[in-house]
């Protein structure tokens, strides 16, 4: 980023507070599953050797490793691993992939984050031989969805990655975009927004040519026990919002209740989506989102559809009902 845009960001994008640490700063459808092969069961028994990211295999090795089922074109790709642990090895290994491909092809990566669950399964990301080989000073992160807390509060989404990421990595903090937490909800989702279109007009953040929105090249996304997506709820009218890029909830039904979002136009114009799910509590939401389950209402999860890929990593307590 350029001293220029640096400064502009920092009156726009809330720089003032985003480029310090929490310590400085004040505060801180129903898809119908292919199996592949045909005929094994979903939880496949091959294992995978994991490469590094220069393609080099290593010896790290899933124990019961990942079981692949390719869906429909456009469903995605959805993997079964017998642990979260498991799990977590192999995300790390996708998300240094995509890491080194768009930091040769772009000369950028832009990594959009969630809150919740998600940064913990990310934690093989700061371990060897990740943590040495992936090229942090591309990354540009965002975040899918904030609580409009302090970045010091416990229930910031910052204040979790940071302690659980971004503090181990040598991201850039100016290429780390938190939201202006001494804003309202409405303002902070405009203020984010501005942030996110002045990226996209300097070409930082990449843009559908289908659509004109933002088409970032990774969003990692949990989803929670009721299948809402970023703070995308069930049966929330934003489920529904088809101009903003960025929106906010004053009701959220999980606290706390005063958040942004990115909407789905937003979410669906991605280069790549990675839908992170792991434990029993997940196993109905992923029934109906993947298998025959039965909902009364469209689950957020289901309106995951990405102009990319998607690849679904499930543990095997998530994927029981499949
Ligand atoms: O409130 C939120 O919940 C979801 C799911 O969280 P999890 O702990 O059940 O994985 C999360 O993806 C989102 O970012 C967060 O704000």
């Amino acid at each position: 980023m350029t001293a220029s845009s640096y400064s502009f960001a920092a009156t726009i994008c809330s720089l003032a507070t985003r480029s310090r640490s929490p310590r400085q700063s004040s505060p801180p459808p129903n898809l119908r599953l292919t199996l592949r092969p045909a005929g094994q069961s979903p939880i496949l028994r091959s294992i995978r050797p994991i490469a590094s990211p220069s393609g080099n295999k290593h010896t790290h090795k899933i124990k019961a490793a990942a079981a692949e089922m390719a869906t429909e074109k456009g469903k995605g790709n959805v993997q079964v691993y017998d642990t979260e642990e498991d799990l977590s090895v192999s995300l790390a290994k996708y998300t240094a992939e995509l890491s080194e491909k768009y930091a040769k092809e772009r000369g950028a990566f832009t990594v959009v984050l969630s809150g919740g669950s998600l940064i913990k399964s990310l934690r093989k990301l700061v371990e060897p031989p990740y943590i040495g080989s992936v090229e942090w000073s591309k990354w540009h992160v965002f975040w899918v969805d904030e609580r409009v807390v302090p970045k010091d509060h416990p229930d910031s989404n910052y204040l979790l990655a940071y302690e659980g990421l971004l503090s181990k990595v040598p991201v850039l903090p100016g290429n780390v975009y938190a939201i202006n937490d001494a804003l309202s909800a409405e303002a902070a989702a405009d203020d984010y927004e501005t942030c996110v279109k002045h990226l996209v007009k300097n070409k930082i953040i990449d843009q559908s040519e289908a659509n004109g929105f933002p088409k970032f090249d990774l969003m990692l996304l949990g989803m929670g026990p009721d299948g809402h997506v970023a703070s995308l709820f069930p049966g929330h009218p934003h489920l529904e919002e088809n101009k903003q890029w960025i929106t906010y909830v004053k009701d959220s039904p999980k606290p706390p209740p005063e958040r942004i979002t990115f909407t789905f136009p937003v979410i669906n114009s991605s280069a790549n989506i990675a839908l992170v799910v792991a434990g029993s509590g997940k196993a109905h939401p992923v029934h109906v989102a993947l298998g025959d389950g039965q909902s009364p209402d469209l689950l957020p999860v289901q309106m995951v559809s990405p102009e990319g890929e998607l690849t679904w990593f499930l543990d095997k307590q998530a994927a029981s009902k499949l």
